[in-house]
């Protein structure tokens, strides 16, 4: 197994240079798989998010702009590249972090790390692109008047990211805002902030301009809330639970600050009759069990056809039981521990509640006997789900897979439907006119085919209903920290006639 690293002690990261917080608080680091605190991250208040939002603004303005918002997005290109490049030599080394802070296994930060790389790189080409896309001309029916178009940064934005995958989560926000020219304070969830304050440390190395991107961990109601009511952040992009975003969107309101949301998910996975079926168990298990099922977009759902239910059901609990659950830098983990005991706790309670609701615990459901310490939950396979009971209708965030059957396509998309969420959702089935009527019906941002949750940066990410709005990643992603100026010429020598003019006696 991987020998851990220490933990280094780190401040906020604020205008560039590292600081104390300025009540003095900080938060033990605690590794989910040992219950071990290893380490602490400072706790940031109102006093340390006006320093940083002060040192955001003042590198979005400093000079007319001349230092990030207005020079040309190659040369913000060149700064997000070096990011990239950094992030690859230490890949390894972020990784073991990511893990240590958030129980993952290895295998699955260090695919992170690289998604973070890749996120940085392509939102480096996406700044130089930029550039090539100012003044484009938009078509008039008046050939007196000339207009076009302006893509500028909307600002200082603020940046409030959650755990489950922390710094990938951070960057899918950090890359594309600084790419537009927008300068930033980002808040990790004080659950597993490591690895975006290591981030801070690669930025100074790269020489970012001080105060362009600025980190401040601590807790949600003493250094997110007040981050989220600055009236000097220009916009709030966030991604957490629906509950907070509800908050957050109501704090925005007071002061008409746009807000992207990207909330949580109950995620329908439909798996037809005429399917390979070990091929089909394998992408629902990645579906629901990938990171301790602790994925916005989990397929936590599944609806499985009735002439085949009785055998995927099996091949499930075998493949299961196939899955290594260990510590998550023992080689080969392919499930960790969940976040935190407070995580471990919601989840068990989930599963009593199904259990007392009429609901069957097929397989799992308790902690694995060969781990004494660490907050570690067996992959849970929950079948006899009706549609009331809170399985069905509740995001678990947890390796718990719920189970119902249907008849008909009809009866699977109605099923598919039947939730207040609207991320992600998946179809299997070998017949393609199928698989295409039902990803126009299911209603969510992401319809995957025949797979579960891959993810790309070029495509758009982000939901409808209580997933929230707005679209990270691809084009979209940058869109998200661009307004949009229209200039409006007057280009005829005569006057424009409208009004007589007044009589020259
Ligand atoms: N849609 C997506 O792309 C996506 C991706 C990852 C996670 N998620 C969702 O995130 C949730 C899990 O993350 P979580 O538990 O960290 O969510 P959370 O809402 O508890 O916390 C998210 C962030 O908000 C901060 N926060 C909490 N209260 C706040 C307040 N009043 N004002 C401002 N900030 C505040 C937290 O400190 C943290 O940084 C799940 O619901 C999951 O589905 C969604
Ligand atoms: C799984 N991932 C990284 C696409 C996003 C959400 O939790």
């Amino acid at each position: 197994m991987v020998v851990p690293p220490a933990i280094p002690r780190r401040g906020l990261f604020i205008g560039g240079g590292w600081r104390e917080p300025s009540l003095g608080h900080r938060l033990p680091v605690v590794n989910p798989a040992t219950e071990a605190i290893i380490g602490d991250i400072p706790a940031a208040t109102a006093e340390d998010i006006e320093l940083a939002v002060a040192a955001a603004r003042d590198a979005f303005t400093r000079d007319g702009g001349s230092h990030w918002s207005r020079v040309p997005g190659a040369v913000r290109a060149k700064y997000l590249k070096a990011i990239a490049a950094k992030i690859t030599d230490r890949k390894s080394y972020l990784a073991l972090f990511e893990t240590l802070d958030s129980g993952k296994p290895l295998d699955e930060a260090v695919a992170d790390m690289e998604d973070v790389a890749a996120c940085f790189e392509y939102y480096a080409d996406l700044a130089e692109a930029l550039d090539q896309k100012q003044r484009s001309p938009i078509s008039l029916p008046m050939e007196n008047f000339k207009s076009y178009v302006l893509k500028e940064p909307i600002g200082v934005v603020g940046l409030i990211t959650p755990w489950n995958y922390p710094l990938l989560m951070a960057t899918w926000k950090v890359a594309p805002a600084l790419a537009a020219g927008c300068t930033a304070v980002l808040k990790p969830s004080e659950l597993a902030s490591l690895t975006c304050l290591e981030l801070g440390g690669i930025c100074v190395e790269i020489g970012l301009p001080p105060g362009v991107l600025n980190i401040v961990t601590g807790l949600g109601h003493e250094a997110g809330s007040p981050l989220a009511s600055h009236p000097h952040v220009d916009k709030i992009a966030f991604t957490g639970s629906t509950e907070t975003g509800k908050k957050i969107m109501v704090t925005a309101a007071q002061m008409v600050k746009p807000v992207s949301l990207e909330l949580g998910g109950k995620g329908p996975f439909i798996v037809f009759d005429d399917v390979d079926i070990d091929k089909a168990v394998e992408w629902a298990m990645f579906g629901c069990f990938l990171n301790a099922g602790q994925v916005c977009s989990a397929t936590s759902r599944l609806l499985l056809h009735e002439k085949i239910a009785k055998k995927f059901l099996d091949r499930l609990i075998a493949w299961a039981k196939s899955i290594k659950v260990s510590d998550p830098l023992e080689e080969g983990c392919r499930l960790g521990s969940v976040i935190c005991e407070g995580q471990y706790e919601k989840i068990k309670k989930f599963i009593s509640t199904a259990r007392s609701e009429g609901a069957t615990i097929f397989y799992g459901g308790v902690r694995p006997r060969h781990l004494k310490r660490g907050f570690f939950i067996e992959p849970t396979i929950i079948t006899d789900v009706s549609t009331s009971m809170q399985i069905w209708r509740e995001e678990v965030f947890g390796p718990v897979i719920c189970v119902k059957e249907f008849r008909t396509e009809r009866e699977a998309v109605e099923l598919a439907n039947d939730t207040h969420y609207g991320l992600a959702g998946g179809v299997i089935s070998n017949d393609p006119e199928r698989c295409e009527r039902i990803s126009k019906a299911i209603q969510s941002g992401i319809v995957w085919i025949n797979c579960s949750q891959p993810c790309f940066v070029q495509a758009p990410w982000g939901g409808n209903k209580w997933s929230g709005f707005g679209r990270e990643l691809g084009e979209w992603g940058l869109d998200n920290y661009l307004s949009v100026k229209q200039v409006t010429k007057y280009c005829s020598d005569e006057p424009y006639g409208w009004y007589r003019p007044p009589s020259k006696l």
